[in-house]
């Protein structure tokens, strides 16, 4: 039997994903479709019967949004919710507000897929003169952080994402856990896939081929170790899921924006 259950979600689609474009640590709302991602999310965990007793968000809208939303709907808007930006999409530096379409025609799909899924590869870093720097290293939320500002990355790798986000899990996720709380996780595809590829021991080769759609849970059960018990589920009809995984994989295909 399952010790605890942990629940991972990618935040619904937001307003750059559905143009394509890399988010990342540009703060976007919630598109009309993420909105209601949320919203289905958290009636099926109602219908499953999940109760949770804490929630952990990024410091980034989107999965502060969600995770508002899928308390709502299933009724339990009074849960806890705790944001660290330890928990952010990972910093995809200069290719910040790219299109990922366009950048598979100028630089080949291989190198799209390596930057977005490989483990150890750095984007370029973003510096002064790019056109998002000044939006989000003067924004008032990176004041609160445990580093100052002038340690905040420029760019990261999925592996670079795991060192940052590995000292919250430890120090604040872990214990709640232990102590018996189940938690919901609303954050990002590569800050979940990161825990994945911690919880679960993926390779650093498998893991490029870990895709999460918005809005679609990720449930874990874990044994008193935190290890898993069985493979992850990811919640809901299995046909929709798989096609969404494939739509966020296309998104690296080369083709001219719309
Ligand atoms: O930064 C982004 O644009 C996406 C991930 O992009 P890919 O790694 O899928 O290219 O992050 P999220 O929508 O989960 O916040």
């Amino acid at each position: 039997m399952s010790k605890y259950k942990l629940v991972l979600l990618r935040h619904g689609e937001g307003t750059w994903n559905k143009e394509n474009r890399f988010c990342s640590w540009v703060d976007q709302k919630l598109s009309e479709d993420g909105v209601k991602e949320a919203q289905d999310c958290g009636r099926l965990l109602k219908e499953q019967g999940c109760k949770f007793d804490l929630v952990f968000t990024s410091i980034l809208s989107r999965s502060i949004q969600t995770a508002w939303l899928v308390l709502e709907a299933m009724d339990q808007e009074w849960v806890p919710v705790v944001k660290s930006w330890r928990l952010n999409e990972r910093h995809y530096g200069a290719l910040i507000g790219l299109n990922r379409a366009e950048m598979a025609l100028q630089h080949g799909e291989e190198k799209v897929k390596l930057w977005r899924r490989s483990y150890d590869i750095t984007p370029p870093l973003i510096d002064e003169s790019h056109p998002y720097y000044l939006e989000i290293y003067n924004d008032r939320r990176y004041t609160t952080c445990d580093v100052p500002k002038e340690n905040l990355p420029r760019a990261e790798s999925l592996k670079e994402v795991l060192d940052r986000l590995l000292p919250f899990w430890h120090s604040t996720v872990v214990p709640e856990i232990q102590r018996g709380k189940t938690v919901l996780i609303s954050a990002h595809g590569n800050s979940c896939r990161a825990l994945l590829k911690h919880l679960e021991g993926v390779s650093d080769e498998a893991i490029a081929n870990v895709t999460l759609p918005t809005g679609i849970p990720v449930q874990l059960e874990l044994d008193e170790n935190l290890k898993p018990l069985k493979p992850r589920q990811l919640l809901g009809d299995q046909a929709k899921i798989q096609a969404a995984i494939k739509k966020v994989e296309d998104q690296g295909k080369a083709k001219q924006a719309t």
